[in-house]
């Protein structure tokens, strides 16, 4: 994976960027800094914006800019659940870079049906989800997956901070351009004979908030999932939507189906496993790479394994008519 490692200064500039963002907005979500911070970014250091535009044209599908210093013990135990992360936060400083960095590609969102609203997610392991196939999950593969596959609006770019690794549970990462399959399936992958049912992280039991959240168009994405194609665009470079654990072919296609199979093994073969280490920002290309997490040991001791996470949209207009107003960046 491509990867940048900050020097000293560039670092020393980040963070003093960051954190005089931070002592005027207070927390990410802020809708005044969300709709800033594409010209915040602007202030980055010079190097930061190149290798990250690379990455944006290039198409690369991943990559990775290390090197950011995590104060460990001003952030705190890791909380035991994402609702309980502290107020104010903790790593409002990481949080606020997240978005600088990731509003280099495109408009960052969330979901109103996925961690109670939040912009900024936090991947940690719950323990009640030890076996649930979650970003919370630990004891279980997380299957390789693009994220939020089954939605029309999922995002072009997912973006990993590194707080703290200590189990090294890594991250599985793989580029559709890797993938060695025959003319035949691939002709097939790219025809409207798939279905992607929602995954778990946005069922009302994985939110806590209580009521207001409408989780109707999930639910109707969930009851009659349309047909749509896993492989799209050019042929010889093409974009990929998948999530194998929550598809599924229409009845009786049993063409689709062995294509299906031939998917899950090709990129079975392409999977790497990155294991992010403190003070790593990888960034992933939602429609170019698949990535998922190996099994590990969790302790549940305030020690465990903490990342930050942000979507990113090249076009937030898409989902404007899910958006309760036009400055909204929280897709319902
Ligand atoms: O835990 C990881 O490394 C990745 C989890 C994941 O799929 C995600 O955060 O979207
Ligand atoms: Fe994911």
């Amino acid at each position: 994976m491509e990867q940048l490692r900050l020097n000293s200064a560039e670092l020393h500039h980040a963070y003093e960027l960051a954190d005089s963002i931070g002592e005027r907005y207070g927390r990410v979500d802020d809708p005044d800094f969300l709709i800033a911070a594409p010209v915040l970014a602007h202030d980055l250091p010079p190097r930061i914006r190149s290798f990250l535009n690379h990455f944006r044209r290039a198409e690369i599908g991943s990559c990775m800019i290390g090197g950011h210093v995590i104060d460990d013990a001003a952030l705190g135990a890791t909380p035991h659940h994402w609702n309980a992360i502290p107020d104010p936060s903790s790593s409002l400083r990481y949080e606020i870079l997240l978005v600088l960095y990731t509003s280099l590609l495109g408009d960052v969102f969330g979901w109103a049906t996925q961690q109670d609203g939040r912009l900024v997610h936090d991947v940690l392991p719950i323990r009640a989800h030890e076996n649930e196939q979650l970003g919370s999950g630990s004891k279980t593969l997380l299957t390789w997956h693009t994220e939020d596959a089954f939605h029309p609006y999922r995002g072009d770019y997912v973006v990993l901070a590194c707080l703290r690794n200590p189990n090294g549970a890594a991250t599985t990462v793989g580029n559709v351009d890797d993938l060695e399959l025959d003319e035949a399936d691939r002709e097939v992958l790219f025809q409207e004979r798939f279905i992607i049912r929602p995954d778990e992280s946005h069922l009302t039991k994985n939110n806590t908030a209580s009521g207001g959240t409408d989780f109707s168009h999930i639910e109707a994405l969930n009851a009659a999932p349309p047909p749509v194609a896993v492989l799209f665009g050019a042929a010889d470079r093409p974009y990929i939507r998948a999530d194998p654990y929550f598809m599924d072919v229409p009845d009786g296609d049993e063409r689709a189906a062995q294509a299906l199979h031939a998917l899950e093994t090709a990129m079975e073969r392409c999977l790497t496993d990155v294991v992010l280490t403190t003070g790593d920002f990888c960034f992933l290309d939602n429609l170019k790479v698949v990535h998922g997490r190996r099994p590990f040991s969790a302790r549940f001791d305030g020690s465990d394994r903490w990342l930050k996470r942000v979507c990113a949209t090249r076009d937030l207009r898409k989902s404007r008519t899910a958006r309760t107003a036009l400055t909204s960046q929280i897709i319902g």
